[in-house]
């Protein structure tokens, strides 16, 4: 098993910024789970720049240590983890790229490696989860986001960060029976975007829901829905409050604190998890890195989470 450069050796500034300081795909014989980049932003209603954040999230991930208390493990010497690197993208043409990340994201997992990826705006989640389910057939999904992102099109254009979980679900790519969203908030078109959403199939813990309910309320019923399904979580970082996730194109107040979101992943322990993103950090509206460090502490998260499934 290769790990992570040593901090105590190396100083954590030093040296090129692989996630955690991970070897790279190539650097090893086999990988067990690989954090990988998808650096595209084309799929956005209001602010760009999430095809920075690859490199910001790598950037701030230099800081992770090896054990997480959180979870009572040491990710990296029980799974071989490495940096895929980055998939490379259109970013003129909207339809080559999501063929391209479901092509990248299919190879990457042909030999049973598992993805953490790092967006890059929601509309990747599409082409992952359609990568993911060739494998395990259709999925239970734990979708952190303010917004719903079932929405039909934005200017008349079926594939943007907005729309990415209807085209799923028309897809018949994930398990309508265990389909949540968490966190939601926020100003809506109107009521029937909360009707065709619940027609589609998901179910809503909003950001007032996991404030009065607490966090282990909601985990609790999260992971009754989901029981032992193949379990793709997407987290939008803009689940986050905005004091907690300043770098995002769509922001909007009222959101989670960064401590609950990491308490509520956490909580999924020991549940059947077999992919994950998180996407939409925008590092040119960051502040001292708050949202890159939230991001990359919840993508070492979901690596632990892999972990503990399926390590030695
Ligand atoms: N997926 C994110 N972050 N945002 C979707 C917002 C779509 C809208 O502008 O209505
Ligand atoms: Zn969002
Ligand atoms: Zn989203």
């Amino acid at each position: 098993m290769i790990g992570p450069v040593d901090s105590s050796k190396v100083p954590r500034y030093a040296g090129p910024a692989t996630f955690a300081r991970l070897p790279r795909l190539d650097q090893v014989a086999h990988a067990d789970v690989a954090v990988v980049g998808v650096p595209f932003d084309t799929g956005v209603s209001y602010r760009p720049g999430a095809r920075f954040a690859p490199s910001a999230v790598r950037e701030a991930s230099r800081l992770l240590r090896p054990y997480n208390p959180g979870l009572d493990v040491s990710p990296f010497e029980r799974l071989q983890v490495v940096d895929a690197g980055d998939i490379a993208v259109n970013p003129f043409h909207i339809g080559e790229a999501i063929e391209t990340i479901e092509g990248a994201a299919t190879e990457l997992q042909a030999e049973g490696t598992r993805l953490v990826t790092i967006g890059g705006d929601h509309t990747i989640a599409l082409p992952l989860l359609r990568a993911v389910s060739r494998i395990h057939g259709p999925v239970a999904l734990l979708h952190f986001d303010a917004h719903l992102d079932t929405w039909d099109t934005y200017f008349g254009e079926p594939y943007t960060h907005g729309t990415p979980f209807r085209r799923a679900v028309e897809d018949g790519i994930l398990d309508t029976e265990a389909i949540s969203h968490v966190g939601t908030r926020g100003p809506l078109y109107g009521k029937k975007d909360l009707e065709d959403d619940r027609r589609l199939g998901f179910g809503i813990v909003t950001s007032s829901d996991v404030m009065r309910r607490g966090v282990d309320e909601t985990v609790d019923a999260l992971r009754q829905r989901i029981g032992s399904r193949p379990l793709y979580v997407s987290i939008d970082i803009d689940v986050l409050d905005p004091a907690h996730a300043p770098g995002t194109g769509t922001p909007e107040a009222g959101g989670m604190t960064s401590r609950e979101l990491l308490e509520i992943v956490r909580g999924l322990r020991g549940l059947n998890l077999v992919g994950a993103d998180v996407v939409e950090v925008a590092p040119a509206y960051d502040h001292a890195d708050i949202t890159s460090v939230a991001a990359s502490h919840l993508a070492y998260d979901l690596v632990s989470l892999l972990a503990l499934k399926e390590g030695v």
